[in-house]
């Protein structure tokens, strides 16, 4: 099961369990039931799975809760903490310092994804300042210094390896003390992999971690190995001191849930995703927000993170002043269109907004999704101003559809088509409406100091709803103990 079912499946079995009249042992088991069968088709161990259902029911004891208390929020309280907690290993990965080299290695099995992680790793440095250097010490594979040449020419970072010198160990060693004399601040040891895991394969990441003296071991995980994924990321981590994961190929037909079972395994964070292909398919990866994407919850801090990322600076203002005023038009949407081609992978941003997930743009299917944004962009170029900039969904009447089909060459059902989709996208984007941007600088104040009522001003109204008025925030904040957390999940979050 993908990632996107998981969230699905474990969103209706909640919401299931609150359309029962009365909450009681059979129903709480039913949803847990639902929802444990789901994470086990997504491939998280048996184990975990069994565990986290053990600790839900001990949390929630439905004798205790007081009457008039939200029971459906405090379940799914439960439960996102629980999938929090597995994914969460307690300690921090290590952190680059700058002014200092740090030296980092992959290790993975071949296929994996490692040589073009180890660049999307480099390249993601790269643009936040760093110096960064590749060496390929993969020797086991014929082609592997190539693709690790071609990925870093096209990123224009240095690289190192040889076609000639077999043994791994001296490449890392001569990689690493040359980029050290270049002064680089970041230098990636990509190592070989084997199709299996093998002895040979151990013992040879043993003898590059022991010459390279690595800060940091990143064991890289394709996520669609299923219930592999705990012993493999266990026996990397026998045999060396693997300190972070990256799960690849979470786009497409990836089943997640490989992704808790390798933090179970390695007791060490996730530190990024792979979501496709290319170079800036890469995500920094946080829990909170991940796993209350998983429950349907949406993520507002990753999307303002995107926004910023999408959205020219100039143009930042002024997009946002719009979104919060609610007036979502089909000239913003143009705009928005303009810049997500822009950007390139498509969906990512939607599957960020709450309740939005990634079905309108899939995964995998982006070139499809280009062509069809290109597509309402034609028929959007022979509207009207007044239409742009209307959001009265009356306007649009059959002579206007018409009008509009001729002029872009189409048929007006592909008219009526779009006008549905800025309908839905209107409906989401409203949500924002009345969501309070703190400027930059107010944030670390505000989330130091906050309280429901602070908070409750802060929250889109609709998302207060959602999560119980006031009575449920109060309960919500206790339970998390931070607000950052609860920036952390309902948007905002410390200024970086
Ligand atoms: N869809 C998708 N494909 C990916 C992702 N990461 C890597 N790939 C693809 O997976 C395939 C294997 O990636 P490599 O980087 O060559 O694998 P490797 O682990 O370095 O293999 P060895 O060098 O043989 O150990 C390539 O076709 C990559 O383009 C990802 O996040 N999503």
């Amino acid at each position: 099961m993908v990632l996107a079912q998981l969230g699905g499946s474990i969103s209706r079995a909640l919401q299931q369990m609150s359309n029962a009249t009365i909450i009681d042992e059979k129903v709480l088991n039913d949803c847990l039931n639902e929802i444990t069968r789901a994470l086990l088709q997504s491939d998280v161990q048996f184990k975990l799975v069994r565990d986290m259902q053990t600790n839900i029911k001990k949390i929630v004891n439905l004798d205790d809760l007081a009457a008039g208390h939200n029971k459906r929020k405090i379940i799914q309280q439960a439960i996102f903490n629980e999938l929090c907690k597995i994914l969460d290993p307690g300690k921090p990965s290590f952190t680059l310092k700058k002014g200092k080299t740090s030296v980092v290695m992959f290790v993975g099995l071949q296929g994996s994804g490692k040589t073009t992680t180890c660049t999307k790793y480099a390249y993601y440095h790269q643009k936040k300042g760093w110096k960064p250097a590749l060496v390929c010490a993969d020797t086991f594979r014929a082609g592997a210094f190539d693709q690790l040449k071609q990925n870093a020419t096209k990123a224009k970072i240095p690289f190192y390896g040889s076609y000639t010198e077999s043994d791994p160990v001296r490449i890392a060693v001569e990689g690493v003390e040359r980029f050290k004399k270049e002064n680089c601040d970041l230098i990636i040891v990509d190592t070989s992999g084997r199709h299996k895991q093998e002895a040979a394969l151990f013992e040879e990441m043993r003898q590059v971690s022991e010459a390279t003296k690595p800060d940091l071991v990143i064991f890289v995980m394709d996520s669609s190995i299923g219930q592999a994924a705990f012993d493999q990321a266990q026996a990397f981590k026998q045999s060396v001191a693997v300190g972070a994961v990256i799960v690849t190929k979470m786009d497409g037909h990836a089943k997640g849930g490989g992704a808790l079972s390798a933090v179970a395994a390695t007791k060490s964070p996730v530190v990024f995703i792979g979501t496709g292909e290319h170079m800036d398919e890469f995500e920094v990866f946080d829990v909170k927000p991940f796993v209350s994407r998983l429950l349907g919850m949406g993520d507002l801090s990753g999307f303002m993170d995107k926004i910023q990322e999408v959205v020219p600076m100039d143009q930042q203002p002024e997009l946002l002043q719009k979104l919060t005023e609610g007036n979502f038009t089909l000239r913003i949407m143009y705009e928005q269109f303009q810049n997500i081609l822009k950007m390139g992978p498509i969906g990512q941003v939607f599957s960020m907004l709450p309740g939005f997930s990634a079905e309108l743009m899939p995964k995998g299917r982006e070139k499809e999704s280009q062509a069809k944004l290109k597509r309402y962009m034609t028929m959007m170029d022979s509207m009207t101003n007044e239409e742009l900039d209307s959001s009265n969904p009356k306007l649009m009447n059959e002579s206007r559809i018409m009008r509009i089909a001729r002029g872009s060459g189409r048929q007006v059902n592909d008219v009526k088509e779009m006008l549905e989709e800025y309908k839905r996208l209107a409906k989401i984007w409203s949500k924002m409406k009345g969501l309070k941007i703190p400027k930059k600088g107010e944030m670390s104040a505000l989330s130091r100091n906050m309280n429901a009522q602070h908070m409750s001003k802060v929250l889109p109204p609709q998302m207060l709803k959602q999560i119980g008025g006031m009575g449920g925030l109060q309960s919500l904040m206790k339970q998390m103990g931070s607000t950052k957390d609860m920036m952390g999940m309902f948007g905002g979050g410390e200024d970086k």
